[in-house]
C-alpha cells in the first residue's frame, strides 16, 4: 500500500465571486485512498469539489497535488493541466460517439487508445457494449462508462460528484461496492461527493463532515461512527440518542442508566452536565439486569430486531437484539450498557456549551 501524501488542502477559503462558502479547509489525502465530502445540501462539498479540479478558483489558503501547488491565490492551474477525472451525477456522455469511442475521448491522441478502451470496458463489466450509443444502456452501465472513460487517461485523482444519485437503491449499493473495487484495483485515489452515509462508508477509506462550509471532522468510517468529535457529527452519522448526564470524573459519567466509564478522558470538572452518546448497538438485551425500559416501537430487521426503549423518566432509547430475542410492545426488558467508546458532549444549552462554542474550544482530550 502507498503511504505517499497526494492531496493536500491546507485553510482552504473558496466559493464563488468574493463569497466564501467553504472556510478553514484542512484535509489531505494518501495516494491510492479514497475520501469522501459528505454533507446536508448546500454544505459547500460540490464547491470543494469544483475547487480541486480547477474550475473556481481559491480566496485563500493552497491545495497541493503530488507536492505540487496547483491552486493558491492568483493562482489556478488550469484544470486540463492537473491530470484530474471526474465522474458526475448525470453521466455526461457524448450521446452521438459509441460506448468505445466515449471511453477513448479523453486518449483519442494515444497511439494504443483502441486497446485501453476494450480494457477499459472489461475493467467496468461492459465488455461486449463498446459498439452501443449512451441511449442504449442503462443508468448502472452508463455510469460505468463514464467511469472507464475518467480512468482511461490514468488520472492522478478521480472525482465523484454523487456518481450513484441517480440510480435506486440495490443498483446503487452494487455499483458503490463496484467501483471501489475497481479504483483499488487499480490504486486510483479518488474524493466522493455524496449526502448518503451508506455509500460513503460503503466507498470510502477517510470520510468528512461538512456543516455550514465547515469541515467538522475528516476521520475513517469508524472512528465517524464510535468517536464523533462534535454534537453534528454524532447525529448525522448513523442513530443515535443522546442521554443527560454529569461527569463523576474525567473518564465516568452518571446517568439514569446507571454509571458509565470508557476509554477516554475528558477535561470537565465534576458536577458538569453533559449529553451522552449511545447508539443502538451501546444498549444491549441483559434479561438479569435491574435496569429495565418498556419496548415502545420495534423493527424487524431479519437477523436482528430494532427497538425503540423508554426509560422509567420518559426518555427513549434504540437498542439491537438478536432475532431470536423476540419481545411484544409494551413488554418491559433488562438492558445494559455496553459501550466502551464514551461519548460526551457539554449539555446542549448549559452555560459551559455556550461558552465552549463562542470559544471554539475543541470539546475533549483524548486518553486512549
Ligand atoms: N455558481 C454559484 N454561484 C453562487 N453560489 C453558488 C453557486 N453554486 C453553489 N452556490 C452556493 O454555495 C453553497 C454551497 O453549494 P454546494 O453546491 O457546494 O453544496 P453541496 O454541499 O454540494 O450541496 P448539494 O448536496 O445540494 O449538492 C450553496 O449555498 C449554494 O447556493
Amino acid at each position: 500500500m502507498n503511504h505517499d501524501l497526494l492531496l493536500n488542502l491546507r485553510d482552504l477559503a473558496c466559493g464563488y465571486r468574493d463569497q466564501s462558502v467553504v472556510q478553514n479547509l484542512n484535509l489531505h489525502l494518501n495516494a491510492g485512498d479514497i475520501g469522501c465530502l459528505l454533507g446536508p445540501s448546500g454544505c459547500g462539498k460540490t464547491t470543494t469539489l469544483r475547487a480541486i479540479a480547477g474550475f473556481e478558483p481559491v480566496h485563500t489558503g493552497s491545495i497541493e497535488l503530488a507536492g505540487e501547488v496547483i491552486s493558491r491565490p492568483g493562482f489556478t492551474l488550469a484544470p486540463e493541466k492537473r491530470r484530474i477525472g471526474m465522474v458526475f451525477q448525470d453521466y455526461a456522455l457524448f450521446p452521438h460517439l459509441t460506448v468505445a469511442e466515449n471511453i477513448a475521448f479523453g486518449i483519442r491522441k494515444h497511439p494504443e487508445r483502441e486497446r485501453i478502451a476494450r480494457e477499459m470496458l472489461e475493467l467496468v463489466n461492459l465488455g461486449a457494449l463498446g459498439k452501443r450509443y449512451p441511449h442504449e444502456l442503462s443508468g448502472g452501465q452508463q455510469q460505468r462508462v463514464a467511469l472507464a472513460r475518467a480512468l482511461a487517461p490514468e488520472p492522478r485523482l478521480l472525482l465523484l460528484d454523487e456518481p450513484f444519485s441517480n440510480l435506486d437503491g440495490e443498483l446503487r449499493r452494487r455499483l458503490s461496492h463496484e467501483v471501489r473495487e475497481i479504483l483499488k484495483s487499480r490504486g486510483t485515489s479518488a474524493i466522493l461527493v455524496t449526502h448518503d452515509q451508506e455509500e460513503a462508508f460503503a466507498v470510502s477509506d477517510q470520510v468528512g463532515v461538512f456543516k455550514n462550509g465547515r469541515l467538522e471532522q475528516w476521520d475513517t468510517p469508524y472512528n465517524l461512527y464510535h468517536e464523533p468529535l462534535t454534537p453534528f457529527v454524532a447525529s448525522f452519522i448513523g442513530q443515535g440518542y443522546f442521554v443527560r448526564g454529569q461527569m463523576l470524573s474525567h473518564d465516568t459519567v452518571q446517568t439514569e442508566l446507571g454509571v458509565v466509564s470508557g476509554n477516554r478522558a475528558y477535561q470537565w470538572a465534576a458536577g458538569t452536565a453533559v449529553d451522552m452518546l449511545l447508539r443502538p448497538d451501546d444498549i444491549v438485551y441483559a434479561p438479569h439486569s435491574e435496569l429495565k425500559a418498556r419496548i415502545v416501537g420495534k423493527t424487524f430487521l431479519g437477523a436482528a430486531t430494532l427497538y425503540r426503549l423508554q426509560l422509567p423518566t420518559g426518555t427513549q432509547l434504540e437498542s439491537i437484539f438478536a432475532s431470536h430475542d423476540d419481545h411484544a410492545l409494551g413488554e418491559d426488558v433488562g438492558i445494559q450498557v455496553a459501550a466502551d467508546h464514551l461519548v460526551v458532549f457539554l449539555a446542549q444549552g448549559s452555560i459551559a456549551a455556550q461558552m465552549t462554542l463562542e470559544s471554539g474550544v475543541r470539546r475533549y482530550s483524548s486518553a486512549s
